[in-house]
């Protein structure tokens, strides 16, 4: 079974658009569980402009299937994640101020801090996840730091899906391959959608969870919640 996480920052955006607490993320969340989400999956950006550190907080006691929490493991981040204890953290390599994640970590740079990051976090009980392009030497590299899995970052595919469905999955089948073979985990997530994930699905071999938000979110203005959830996971059958 491929996991389906519900990124919920697009709820926070529309939240803290008027100040009050409408809509509820907390409520939210539960409720995507209830419709069939396997997890519930948050970006809390420096400037908090979606998810609130205390959105995080008041999160973790409600959520009954997986938690993954993405970000740069700055030291606030790191206190934050440590007291909460999800059930994944998704090391991303964004710019306090990114727009949006743009791109997966070059590991071998960064390889004795991501090792750190990691190694801490394992020894909390948190698996751990690396956010990467599909560059398979840099998954390779991913392994070396202990990392249980990696998140390829499909944007790319996403953009090339269109119109050379063929040519964009290719770099994703070898990717996920090659990363299986190092022992790592393999989720992907970004951009994905209801007209591009069931050919990702059918093509990339040993996923275990996408996590999902802006397009999902998007389809549920349209579908309803519940209806957009069953249909995401419909992709992953
Ligand atoms: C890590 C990743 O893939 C991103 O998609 C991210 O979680 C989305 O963040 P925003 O919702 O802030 O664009
Ligand atoms: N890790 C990717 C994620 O959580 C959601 O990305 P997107 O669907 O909002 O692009």
């Amino acid at each position: 079974m491929i996991n389906l996480s519900v990124n919920i920052n697009k709820i926070a955006t529309l939240r803290n658009a008027r100040g009050g607490n409408v809509p509820n993320v907390e409520n939210v969340a539960v409720d995507c569980e209830r419709f069939g989400a396997n997890g519930i999956t948050v970006h809390p950006r420096p400037d908090e402009r979606h998810i609130r550190r205390a959105d995080v907080y008041a999160l973790r006691p409600l959520i009954r299937t997986e938690f993954n929490i993405e970000g740069y493991p700055t030291a606030d981040f790191m206190t934050l994640v440590l007291q909460v204890k999800p059930t994944q953290v998704t090391l991303v390599p964004d710019a306090p101020d990114a727009l949006t994640s743009t791109a997966g970590w070059e590991v071998a740079p960064n390889m004795e801090f991501l090792t750190g990051i990691v190694t801490r976090l394992q020894d909390a009980g948190i698996r751990t996840s690396i956010f990467v392009s599909t560059d398979v030497e840099n998954i390779r590299q991913a392994a070396k730091t202990g990392t249980d899995r990696v998140e390829l970052y499909t944007e790319p595919y996403a953009q090339l899906y269109p119109t050379d469905p063929e040519r964009a999955v290719a770099p994703f089948v070898t990717a996920a391959e090659a990363a299986h073979n190092a022992g790592l985990g393999v989720n992907a997530g970004h951009d994905l959608s209801l007209e591009n994930l069931k050919y990702f699905k059918d093509h990339v071999h040993h996923l275990l969870e996408v996590s999902i938000g802006h397009q999902l979110i998007s389809d549920a203005l349209y579908l309803g919640l519940e209806q957009t959830i069953k249909a995401y996971k419909e992709c992953l059958k």
